[in-house]
């Protein structure tokens, strides 16, 4: 099909006078609305405005411009039936063979701190998407550009075809239009549901936008990609900014969002040391190279290779500590100049910068399972958040508490079944991922192996029966925080007990898998 009228109408008017000119060359007709018809004419490019075409004028402060069947009958005709272009004859309609579209900003608009929920509404494009629309539907013979980064190869594509675009890219771009279309109102209805307090609507349309390729995903054989939501929260991994390093793997960016997990639960400084999803090592101290040191100590086998992320600015000092193991990434609100340099000597290692105001903000989360999604609100429940009862006849010291606090924090971040044996500020042994609870306090339990004593133990749920608590107690741990709940919640009270432990109940169960 002949390219011999276009109609352009963008909001965004990165390059569409250097389109226009080439269109304009290439003998295309050109239409346009009004400030892209300002645009193309200030570029000395002919074009005709959008009201000679329709009869009408662009009305109602833009709300009506497109709608007019001069234009979507020139779209959605098909030219191969006699009647439709019978159709346009009659009522004096010229087929439009190419819409170059993009929408009103209503993300950027939404993003704006000040902005109304009127200036939202009045940023919906309705004449765009509809004009989009219609000519993604007739791809057979129309065209439809929404990207500027297109613009390039629609021109050399129109040159190499003699004025003609081929079928195959005029349904890509078709598909493109549609995802389009389909993003732009899905980010609508977001905006809507949450004005309305759904939050779990009757249809879920969250859209993504492509961050990056991925070289494969969680093993070679696989493909992936990494899309990034938006208006997501700042303090999230598809925010950061990658400073050096190798280009980031998928199982890497797993990783740096667990490990982000586990350093927002601090205010004072922290360290969180990952590997597979799991803190191998947390740290808590005075400084960060204090807090780093505290997390390579609590397992300096199982930091190798791992994904360090620190809440705090990392400094000379240690960025030094750091060079002196491998790590695939470390990220942190910020880097000195020293740090930077220290690690430049490092070019593979990835380093990462990370927005903290947002730490506290609750995103829902979405997992897959065949044929579906499960949905659920990200557990942010805190320590502070949680009224505990202490059914042992001993009760924690306040230095026990402060270590059940650090053990508690970091327990959330393990996979189930979960336990954590910590000091004050550090944790000394994790079991995580493991099929039965006894099971991971063992694991635990040989891990901190001499450093136990005096130790306490968090569990990400309620014991079934007392034989944990009594393994932790014969090791050495002096103090266990729990949800509690179980019907046999009295066994493990009595083994407590018996060993004189003492025991925290929270309530609250942090599953994690
Ligand atoms: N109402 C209409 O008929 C209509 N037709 C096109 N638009 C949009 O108007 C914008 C371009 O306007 P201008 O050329 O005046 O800058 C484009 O984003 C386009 O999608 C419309 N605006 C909103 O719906």
């Amino acid at each position: 099909m002949m390219t011999k009228r276009a109609l352009l109408s963008v909001s965004d008017k990165t390059g569409i006078e250097a389109l226009a000119e080439q269109l304009s060359n290439a003998g295309v007709k050109l239409i346009s609305t009004g400030g892209t018809k300002r645009a193309i004419e200030a570029a000395g490019i002919p074009v005709t405005g959008i009201e000679e075409v329709t009869g009408f004028p662009e009305m109602m402060d833009g709300r009506v411009k497109t709608l007019h069947p001069r234009i979507h009958g020139g779209l959605l005709a098909l030219r191969e039936s006699a009647e439709h272009m019978r159709a346009l004859r009659e009522h004096e309609i010229e087929p439009i063979d190419l819409v170059v579209v993009n929408l009103y900003p209503f993300q950027a608009t939404i993003e704006r701190p000040d902005a109304t929920f009127d200036e939202a509404i009045e940023n919906i494009d309705i004449g765009g998407p509809s004009m989009i629309r219609s000519a993604a539907k007739n791809h057979e013979s129309v065209a439809v550009v929404v990207d500027p980064a297109d613009y390039g190869r629609v021109v050399s594509e129109l040159k190499d075809g003699d004025g003609e675009l081929t079928a195959e890219f005029r349904r890509k771009l078709a598909a493109k239009a549609f995802r389009h279309t389909a993003s732009y109102d899905a980010l609508i209805a977001q905006y809507m549901t949450e004005q309305t307090g759904d939050e779990y609507p009757e249809t879920l349309t969250v859209t993504y936008n492509k961050k990056q390729s991925l070289r494969y995903g969680e093993n070679p054989h696989q493909q992936a990609a990494f899309y990034e939501r938006p208006m997501g929260s700042r303090t999230s991994i598809a925010r950061t900014e990658q400073l050096q390093g190798k280009e980031l793997s998928y199982n890497n960016i797993n990783d740096a969002d667990a490990a982000v997990g586990v350093v927002k639960e601090f205010t004072r400084p922290a360290v969180a040391a990952i590997k597979h999803m799991n803190p191998c090592g947390v740290g808590i101290g005075d400084t960060v190279e204090d807090a780093f040191q505290k997390a390579y100590e609590a397992d300096p086998v199982s930091i190798f290779g791992g994904i360090i992320a620190c809440n705090g600015e990392v400094d000379g000092a240690t960025a030094a500590r750091m060079k002196e193991i491998f790590l695939e990434i470390v990220i942190a609100p910020s880097f000195t100049d020293e740090a930077r340099e220290v690690l430049s000597a490092k070019p593979n290692l990835r380093l990462l910068t990370i927005n903290f105001t947002d730490a506290q903000a609750m995103e829902q989360r979405i997992s897959t399972v065949s044929g579906g999604a499960l949905v659920q609100d990200t557990d942010t429940l805190s320590f502070e958040d949680v009224e505990t009862t202490i059914p042992t006849k001993r009760k924690p010291t306040e230095e026990e508490m402060r270590q059940l606090e650090m053990a508690w924090k970091v327990v959330k971040h393990v996979k189930s079944n979960a336990i954590v044996l910590a000091t004050e500020d550090r944790t000394i042994g994790v079991g995580a991922g493991q099929m039965n609870r006894v099971g991971a306090a063992k694991i635990a339990i040989e891990q901190a192996a001499s450093r136990i004593e005096g130790a306490v133990m968090a569990s990400d749920a309620f014991f079934p029966m007392g034989d944990t608590v009594e393994a932790a107690a014969q090791a050495g741990i002096r103090a266990i925080i729990q949800p509690g709940g179980s019907k046999r919640d009295q066994e493990s009270i009595d083994k407590a007990d018996e060993y004189g432990v003492a025991m925290l109940f929270t309530g609250v169960r942090h599953f994690k898998h």
